[in-house]
């Protein structure tokens, strides 16, 4: 089995380690707001983190904006109390803050206090919290000297007690583990863009890892060359990640939050968003720059020139897969999204033209520009150093507050479609300025008002409708599988709601290739042939649990019992089947009906209209018959293709034995023409069938009769084939009793349901040559149904009830109709305190 994504070709003489590299772990601070979070993240280390891995922490829940309160409250007290210190006033508010500071740092420490308390056992607790205390009193003194020199100091504290604590609740519980306080390696070498020294970091950071030990690094903060503590700004901890990943050279980075993956928009504006499973470094690059609520563009800043993977998942759902950033292929490529940013200034003026508007786009690195119109859109925040940098340059500006929308994918911009699509969406807004960025990854409209959360949900359902992105798993490549493949490129390229289809799987009885990127349609059968590796189905199962689409479709075209004994795993992953593979559908009463119900419960499609009569709409008649309120009371007919022409064409000269050869290369019969012979293919049919009609029904509750001679039931497929001129004779004697009678033989299947009885039976009749199902051409099957709505005048459907093309037909019909049921699908977003 080959994935593009895992694979990776080793020499074995160069690499002896035993883990290929390290991975770092992110956990934000609601997902370490609680005692119960943090459990959850201990439980997710245990499971997910080998030692050499790097955890980096936030602050619990809200303390850096506690800390932050208690600056500001306490640099007010400093104003108050150093600025008018002799006034009445002066004095009661100095009163009242104070108290309001004290109050403040005791609710700080009792919450921290508190989490300890709750993790760790008495002696660790005890000496946490004398740790506290003496942090508290630094704190406190801080605060009441002088505590704007001190701020970043009161910040950092916040994600110190977090590393802290984490660390001494896993080596307490699941690992030998110590907190690494990053000022002690993390440089800055130049503090307002925060911008690391990566060479003196690295040093640092590997003189002080210990072995053996998992290491939990503070994130968000760090240290000047003054040897001052710095803090790395908004989502400084995300930074902090990747930071460590590039120092370590980790291979992944986990910022595990409290969302479950990047959504084509923001989830909380726009309920329709659907998840980003994987997305181009680029283009999640632009996404973080234009407003992206998860991703900053900092974030993946130190990851420029590493081959490092950035995923983001949910620490309140770990087992749901989340978003992966890196280097993919051509897929991953074609997601699209929508995001917007408002409170923008565009700045228009002279100095914005040509050259010095280069000048200004080094400096102030707007979210976008055309210099050959002279503005720039900067933040709210950039005007005040625009207008002084314009100054210097004695240039005149007009500023007009906008707002953008854009539309963010790889490569977007140079698409025409695409642009035009865009300002479709947008005909009924007013706009300033279409333009796209430098990259051409995003393709921007400039508003001149806010955003409406209206507009970004009329023009992310407009540019995203056909988006999503459905996997499909071709299993049996046999006969049907290899037909099904051969049509499958031209039914993508025709048909609607088949676009966002992608062949990424194809599974023989032993062997499977399996490409995350997708496989060729048009070479599939090649690729397979010459890159297919031997597999096991725990193998299939665990890349089936974690792959990257929206959706995924298996198409079981197995005539495999074991093969269907995986529809339970399937249905438990959320995964839809399209069997053409009758033994599921037919299997026990009670394997059915747990079927039914982990597929239910997991919203996974199970088709199968294939098993019965190929191509023929009668497992969907029935069960539409059932729905609408009519009641099913008999269905019989001719229900095997292979039967169907086997009889109809033997007249008692051509021996039965060469007719069921030919038969067999003509891919009419089953791959083993004795599950045909032997009843048991129409008495499952029956089954099927009777289910559909809605009466709880097993195989034994249906008399079959065998055509397959005792002799030649328990031996070898080959040898049967072998022995097949045993059939004749005994077919012979049938053939000319019912001529004696002017009959002709055919094989029956009759259900009938008369006051709460039930009667079911599949066997070889004598019928009259002018009887219904006398007149068929070869190989086809004629179901005939009664119902409460169809009494005296039966409904018939008829036609060709095996083959090659109505059945692989068959399966592209349900695969069509999966495909636009699920293109109707809204996914649920998961965020916590949101769902
Ligand atoms: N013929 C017809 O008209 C109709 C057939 N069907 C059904 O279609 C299915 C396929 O029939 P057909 O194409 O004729 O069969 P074939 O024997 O020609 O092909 C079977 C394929 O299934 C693969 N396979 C077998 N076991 C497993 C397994 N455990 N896991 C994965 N793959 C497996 C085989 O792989 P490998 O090559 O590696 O051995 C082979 O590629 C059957 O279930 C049949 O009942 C349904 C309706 C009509
Ligand atoms: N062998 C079967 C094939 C389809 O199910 C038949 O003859 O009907």
């Amino acid at each position: 089995m080959i994935d593009s994504n895992t694979a990776v070709t080793l020499s074995p003489s160069k690499n002896k380690l035993v883990k290929i590299g390290c991975n770092v772990h992110k956990f934000g601070g609601s997902s370490l707001a609680t005692s119960a979070c943090i459990e959850r993240v201990v439980e997710i280390i245990r499971q997910h983190c080998q030692l050499n891995d790097i955890i980096v922490v936030s602050a619990n829940g809200n303390t850096t904006d506690a800390l932050f309160k208690l600056y500001q409250i306490s640099v007010e007290l400093q104003e108050v109390t150093l600025l008018n210190p002799e006034q009445a006033r002066s004095a009661k508010e100095a009163k009242t803050l104070h108290r309001q500071l004290l109050e403040t740092i005791t609710t700080l420490e009792t919450a921290q206090a508190l989490l300890i308390d709750e993790l760790l056992n008495a002696s660790s607790a005890a000496r946490l919290k004398s740790l506290l205390s003496d942090n508290i009193a630094q704190l406190s003194a801080n605060l009441l000297s002088d505590p704007v020199s001190y701020e970043n100091d009161l910040l950092a504290f916040g994600d110190f007690w977090s590393a802290r604590l984490l660390s001494a609740v896993l080596s307490e519980s699941v690992c030998p583990s110590y907190m690494l306080d990053a000022r002690e390696f993390l440089l800055l070498k130049d503090e307002k863009n925060c911008a690391i020294d990566y060479s003196e970091s690295e040093k640092g950071f590997s003189q002080r890892r210990q072995q053996d030990k998992l290491v939990i690094v503070t994130g968000y903060i760090a240290r000047n060359k003054q040897q001052q503590t710095c803090t790395l700004g908004r989502n400084g901890s995300d930074y902090s990640a990747t930071i460590m990943a590039a120092l370590s050279g980790a291979r992944n980075v986990t910022l595990w939050t409290d969302v479950d993956g990047i959504y084509s928009a923001d989830p909380r504006v726009v309920p329709s968003a659907r998840k980003l499973h994987r997305l181009p470094n680029a283009v999640a690059n632009e996404l973080g720059r234009l407003g992206n609520p998860v991703l900053h563009a900092k974030t993946l800043q130190p990851l420029t020139n590493h081959n490092t993977h950035l995923h983001v998942a949910s620490s309140f759902a770990p087992d749901i897969s989340g978003s992966e950033i890196g280097k993919f292929g051509q897929i991953a490529k074609q997601e699209l999204s929508v995001t917007s940013l408002n409170d923008l200034i565009l700045a228009k003026s002279t100095s914005f033209f040509a050259k010095s508007g280069e000048l200004a786009v080094s400096e102030f690195a707007p979210i976008c520009y055309n210099l050959d119109e002279g503005y720039i859109v900067v933040t709210q925040e950039q005007q005040k150093s625009v207008s002084q940098w314009l100054a210097s340059h004695d240039t005149e500006v007009t500023f007009k507050p906008v707002a953008i929308i854009a539309i963010v994918g790889h490569g977007v911009a140079k698409q025409g479609d695409m642009r035009a699509r865009f300002k479709r969406a947008l005909k009924h807004q007013q706009t300033l300025h279409f333009l796209h960025s430098f990259n051409e990854h995003s393709y921007i409209a400039i508003l001149p008002e806010l955003c409406s959360s209206e507009v970004l949900n009329n023009v992310h359902a407009d540019m995203t409708k056909d988006a999503k992105n459905i996997a499909l798993v071709v299993a049996g490549l046999g006969n049907i599988g290899q037909r099904f493949l051969t049509m499958l490129p031209k039914q993508i390229a025709r048909v609607s709601g088949l676009e966002n289809v992608h062949l990424v799987g194809l599974v023989g009885a032993s062997k499977a290739l399996i490409n995350t990127d997708g496989i060729d349609v048009a070479n599939a059968l090649e690729h397979y042939q010459q890159q297919a590796q031997q597999y096991d189905s725990e193998q299939l199962l665990a890349w089936l649990t974690s792959h990257p689409y929206d959706e995924l479709i298996i198409v079981d075209i197995t005539p495999s019992e074991a093969f269907s004994h995986l529809y339970q795993e399937f249905f438990a992953r959320g995964i839809h089947v399209i069997g053409a593979n009758k033994w599921a559908a037919s299997s026990s009463t009670e394997n059915y009906q747990q079927l039914i119900s982990t597929a239910e419960k997991n919203k996974s499609i199970w088709l199968g209209n294939t098993t019965v009569g190929a191509g023929l709409p009668i497992n969907s008649t029935i069960k539409e018959l059932l729905n609408s309120g009519d009641q099913i009371s008999e269905i019989s007919g001719i229900f095997s293709g292979t039967l169907s022409w086997l009889f109809q064409y033997y007249d008692g000269v051509t021996p039965f034995s060469a007719l069921l050869s030919d038969a067999l290369s003509q891919g009419i019969t089953e791959p083993d023409p004795r599950e045909d012979l032997s009843g048991r293919d129409v008495q499952r049919k029956l089954l099927i069938l009777a289910r559909c009609a809605g009466f709880e029904l097993s195989l034994a509750d249906i008399d079959c009769q065998s055509l397959v001679p005792v002799a030649l039931r328990d031996i070898s497929l080959a040898e049967f084939l072998e022995r097949t001129s045993e059939l004749d004779e005994m077919f012979l004697s049938r053939l000319k009793q019912a001529q004696d009678k002017t009959c002709v033989i055919r094989y029956v299947a009759r259900f009938i349901s008369e006051n709460d009885q039930v009667t079911a039976k599949v066997s070889l009749e004598e019928l009259s040559e002018n009887d219904a199902f006398a007149q068929l051409t070869p190989c086809d099957n004629v179901f005939q149904i009664k119902s409460d709505w169809y009494q005296d005048n039966a409904l018939i459907i008829r036609g060709p009830g095996a083959g090659r093309d109505v059945t692989a037909g068959g399966i592209h019909a349900d695969l069509v109709t999966i495909c636009q049921q699920l293109n109707h699908r809204h996914q649920q977003v998961k965020i916590k305190g949101l769902n």
